[in-house]
């Protein structure tokens, strides 16, 4: 860098003094704090974006959200050129930039990191950053922290998408890094006219009148999805959708609502409750990248039936397998491509679905938990689909399998219009056109969900019962330090302490059907137990007794 970019960042940090005593992290998924912490954060990570536009020539994304966060919290994180996360490799530089004591120490941490990863500074590309955020209240001046930081690299230019979901903003960065048509309306048209397309796929013979065409009822966690949805929904036909807890009905931002709320607690999310027993219902995070199915039950206390990202996973694997056996039964030897189908879970997954995928013939891998990890596996097959328990996830289609599947269904439609494997061929494409290719959206999967359910003739009933959920229990132990545990096999097996997992295993033998393991949070400062076994009680016996063990060998 030249003195008069060094002076101008010298200048503008010293508008945003960091938090003193915080140790800032980037986390799984960004920087999370308090809101009135992040103005020198978010400064520094408009920097940050700034140099990574700057080292990959390609527009970059910046994202003010905190997620399913009380709404006084916010955060930061960066979309790097593909959509998908930053890559981890820069990660610790976003760390020790945050965690600068003073101007000039950035300064010099800059300099050092653009002469180590080589960043050109000869003005030829201009760095180009979109920004974003949700609808928290601190979220307009965080953004305006952000745009201040990357305008801080001479040159940089950052242009305000406004109020987003996180999914749209990643879609953009793609979009535009592509070439392609990178607008909200681009998005929503993308989106409506992909979903229509998979609609008229929909063989004739079956009626569109099945109990799937009922009316869905979505929790928008009082966040940015609800009022998303709304506008997308007016382009939408053969959907009728009802929005309770948009950001416009007053309520607060995932306050006894929200995908994260269904999920763990397994209750009704508020507005909702026994007048909706059967129907189905579907609930967002406040961003929207996480998205879970429920439906009440009747005569319940608010007790509902989860649907969640592990079944929407398995409901997106049996239709993409039915249509690749439509298209390889059709197929004579000479075209054939054995497409590479995989399914990426974490050990958070429930054993019931993972069997339940393993018997369907599927090549099942697990990864640590946070989506950097799994979307990376799923991007290593033709189609990989992956999913969070939690309901974050989406299908990731190659470029090579697009290419043969665009060629394919051109050969075929010159042939035998209207041929069963020119449909299948063309209901993959409408997928990967629906299905967000950037990050889970949970926009894009709830679509995904209902063209299925249609295709299928389903009702939310029938798609749970595809399998049955072990009973399992989730715990948080607070310890000393939680980086004391160390995890391998994608968490599943604690190396250190040593004697904790032989613990772990003794008291697992004990339950039929007995799974469990512990790892350190990575959002949190806790250690998490998760359980599972043959009934709740036991689940819960379970989990409580390897707390125990947490407890003793680090409380
Ligand atoms: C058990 C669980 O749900 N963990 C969540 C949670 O990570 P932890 O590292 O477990 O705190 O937040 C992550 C980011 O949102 C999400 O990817 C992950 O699935
Ligand atoms: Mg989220």
């Amino acid at each position: 860098m030249n003195e008069e970019q060094s002076s101008v960042i010298l200048n503008t940090s010293s508008r945003f003094s960091p938090p003193q005593g915080v140790k800032l992290s980037y986390g799984t998924a960004g920087f999370r704090a308090d809101a009135s912490l992040l103005q020198s954060t978010v400064y520094r990570v408009g920097i940050l974006a700034a140099l990574r536009s700057l080292k990959t020539k390609s527009v970059i994304g910046v994202m003010i959200t905190a997620s399913h966060n009380q709404v006084s919290d916010n955060g930061v994180k960066i979309a790097d050129p593909s959509g998908g996360m930053l890559s981890q490799h820069w990660e610790p530089f976003a760390d020790a930039l945050a965690n600068a004591t003073s101007p000039h120490q950035l300064v010099k941490l800059i300099n050092e990191f653009v002469e180590k990863e080589n960043i050109p500074f000869d003005g030829i590309r201009p760095a180009e950053v979109l920004l974003g955020r949700d609808t928290r209240p601190s979220g307009d001046d965080l953004l305006e922290a952000a745009r201040q930081g990357v305008t801080s690299i001479i040159g940089a230019v950052a242009l305000d998408m406004g109020i987003l979901t996180t999914p749209q903003l990643h879609w953009m960065v793609r979009a535009r890094n592509k070439g392609l048509k990178a607008s909200e309306q681009d998005y929503f048209e993308q989106l409506s006219s992909s979903f229509r397309y998979l609609l008229d796929l929909i063989p004739s013979e079956r009626s569109k009148l099945g109990g799937a065409n009922e009316k869905l009822v979505v929790d928008g966690a009082n966040g940015v999805g609800g009022v998303k949805l709304k506008a997308l929904e007016k382009l939408l036909s053969g959907l009728v959708i009802e929005v309770r807890n948009s950001s416009e009905d007053g309520g607060v931002l995932n306050d006894g609502v929200g995908a994260d709320y269904v999920q763990k607690e397994k209750v009704v999310p508020h507005g909702f409750g026994s007048k909706d027993a059967g129907i189905r219902c579907a609930s967002l995070d406040g961003d929207a990248d996480r998205l879970v199915y429920f439906s009440v039950q009747p005569e319940s206390n608010g007790t509902i039936d989860l649907v969640d990202g592990d079944k929407i996973l398995s409901l997106f694997s049996l239709f993409i397998r039915e249509q690749l056996s439509i298209l390889n039964e059709k197929e004579d030897i000479k075209n054939l491509h054995q497409a590479r189908l995989g399914v990426v879970q974490t050990a958070y997954a429930n054993g019931a679905s993972t069997g339940y995928l393993k018997q369907l013939g599927l090549e099942v891998e697990l990864t640590p938990t946070g989506v950097k990890y799994l979307h990376e596996k799923a991007a290593e097959f033709d189609i990989g689909i992956y999913f969070e328990a939690n309901g974050h996830g989406t299908v990731l289609f190659s470029e090579y399998f697009t290419g043969w599947l665009e060629a394919r269904s051109n050969e075929l439609s010159s042939g035998s219009k209207g041929s069963e494997a020119e449909k299948a061929a063309l209901r993959l494409l409408a997928v990967s056109k629906l299905i967000n290719q950037a990050v889970g959206d949970a926009l894009s999967g709830l679509l995904l969900v209902e063209v299925i359910l249609q295709h299928m003739e389903w009702s939310i009933h029938r798609w749970n019962d595809l399998y049955h959920d072990l009973p399992s229990r989730q715990l948080k132990v607070k310890v000393a330090d939680r980086t004391a545990v160390v995890t391998a096999n994608a968490e599943t097996v604690v190396v250190s302490p040593p004697g904790l997992q032989e613990a772990i295993n003794e008291e697992t033998a004990k339950y039929p059907h007995g799974r469990s393991f512990v790892r350190p949070s990575g959002t949190e400062d806790v250690v998490r137990v998760y359980a599972e076994a043959s009934t709740q009680e036991t689940a819960d016996s379970l989990a409580n007794s390897v707390a125990k063990l947490v407890d003793r060998f680090l409380g």
